[in-house]
């Protein structure tokens, strides 16, 4: 892990990835995804309490209660779920219920998970109140997910010995502890999964306040000089997303380093996010080109997520899970039971009119997320 890496090991961590040539960031600078390297400058910068976590009011109440409430019966709480877009802070808040239960953390993810044999040696080796994070849970494979969800329960995993018809489940009984599951896909959980979690909290954009804030920790962090002004232009078209504010805080400070004062300030801000082809609204060519496609080639909608999906050269997950959510909350598009369709801002966004018929009559659909945090099971 790299949490106590220094201002200079992060700026190097940076430079070393920016010199690779794996990354272009002409291409996708407000891609909420993130690489490797990327990652681990990104832990570096991370908030360890939650008390300096800033955004996201609901969930960071509703967790600082379940935490104290665990602390006081002196159990693990609950198993907890974080669901939301990508970058929003999911990975940053399950180190976080870590440290505040102080606890250790094991780390792995759903991909990671291929048979339940893999899942059965994490948990036989977990101590008691430890934290086990699974990221992207949604993608665990279906025999260590039902392994999973009666671990969750009773505390206990069956250890199959032998193969064949001789093959013996012995039961092996768990210490507590903590499984925090993170997805972008809450809909993709099977619902006995879902259920086992006593808590679930839905991480939603943030407000460009909130982002102001965190810029302008990390820009002292990194020994960045900025302006009120440079920031505030920068959390305004981070669409609402944390890892991507922190992306164009780098680089923006490149580009007040290259041709400006070294000061970053709104000058350096607008003319570095021009570069960027970041617009106005915080849209990137992504979210563009699904609103080029769905109002250009589709007359506005509604259109299927693969149709769409084909249109603008991306996998459909990509879509849904990363233009769609913001785009959606904005009010660009709306999600119709027949497709997606354009709403009269997209239009207004590309200097086109609406044709007559194309405002959507259909009832929009919610996202599968949407709300705030929700206690279950
Ligand atoms: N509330 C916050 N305050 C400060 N920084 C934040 C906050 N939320 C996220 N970040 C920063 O944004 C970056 C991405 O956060 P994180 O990795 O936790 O997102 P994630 O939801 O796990 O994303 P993914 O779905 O891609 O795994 C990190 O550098 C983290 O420091
Ligand atoms: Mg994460």
């Amino acid at each position: 892990m790299t949490a106590h890496m220094t201002a200079d090991g992060i700026m190097d961590a940076m430079e070393e990835r920016e010199s690779d040539g794996s990354y272009d960031a002409s291409a996708r600078i407000v891609d909420p995804g993130g690489d490797e390297e990327e990652r681990r400058v990104e832990a570096a910068l991370r908030p360890k309490r939650l008390a300096d976590f800033p955004g996201q009011p609901r969930v960071r109440d509703q967790l600082s209660l379940v935490l104290e409430a665990a602390r006081r019966r002196q159990r693990p709480p609950d198993h907890v779920l974080l669901s939301g877009p990508p970058g929003l802070g999911k990975t940053s808040l399950a180190m976080i219920i870590a440290a505040e239960l102080e606890q250790p953390i094991r780390i792995t993810s759903g991909p990671a998970i291929q048979h339940a044999g893999d899942l059965a040696a994490i948990l036989s080796s977990l101590a008691e109140g430890e934290v086990l994070f699974l990221d992207e849970i949604h993608r665990m494979a279906r025999p260590a997910e039902e392994m999973l969800y009666l671990a969750m329960e009773d505390f206990r995993v069956d250890v199959v010995v032998g193969k064949g018809p001789g093959a013996t489940a012995i039961p092996l009984e768990l210490p507590p502890f903590t499984v925090v599951g993170a997805t972008t896909r809450a809909g993709l959980l099977p619902a006995p999964l879902r259920d086992r979690f006593g808590f679930t909290g839905h991480l939603d954009f943030y407000s460009a306040d909130d982002l102001a804030q965190i810029l302008t920790r990390n820009a002292t962090l990194l020994g960045i000089d900025s302006t009120h002004q440079g920031i505030t232009e920068i959390a305004g078209r981070s669409r609402g997303t944390p890892r991507i504010a922190n992306r164009l805080l780098r680089r923006v400070r490149d580009y007040a380093q290259v041709h400006g004062t070294g000061v970053l300030d709104r000058d350096a801000a607008q003319a570095a996010l021009a570069l960027f082809d970041v617009d106005k609204s915080g849209l990137d060519r992504l979210d563009r080109a699904v609103l080029e496609a769905l109002c250009r080639r589709f007359g506005g909608g509604p259109v299927g997520l693969s149709t769409l999906a084909v249109a603008v050269g991306e996998e459909p997950d990509t879509v849904e899970t990363v233009s769609e959510p913001y785009l959606v909350r904005e009010g660009y598009l709306v999600r119709t039971p027949r497709g997606r369709a354009a709403a009269p801002l997209a239009w207004e966004h590309l200097g086109l009119t609406a044709p007559p018929t194309a405002a959507p009559s259909a009832i929009p659909l919610p996202l599968e997320d949407e709300g705030g945090g929700r206690f279950g099971g």
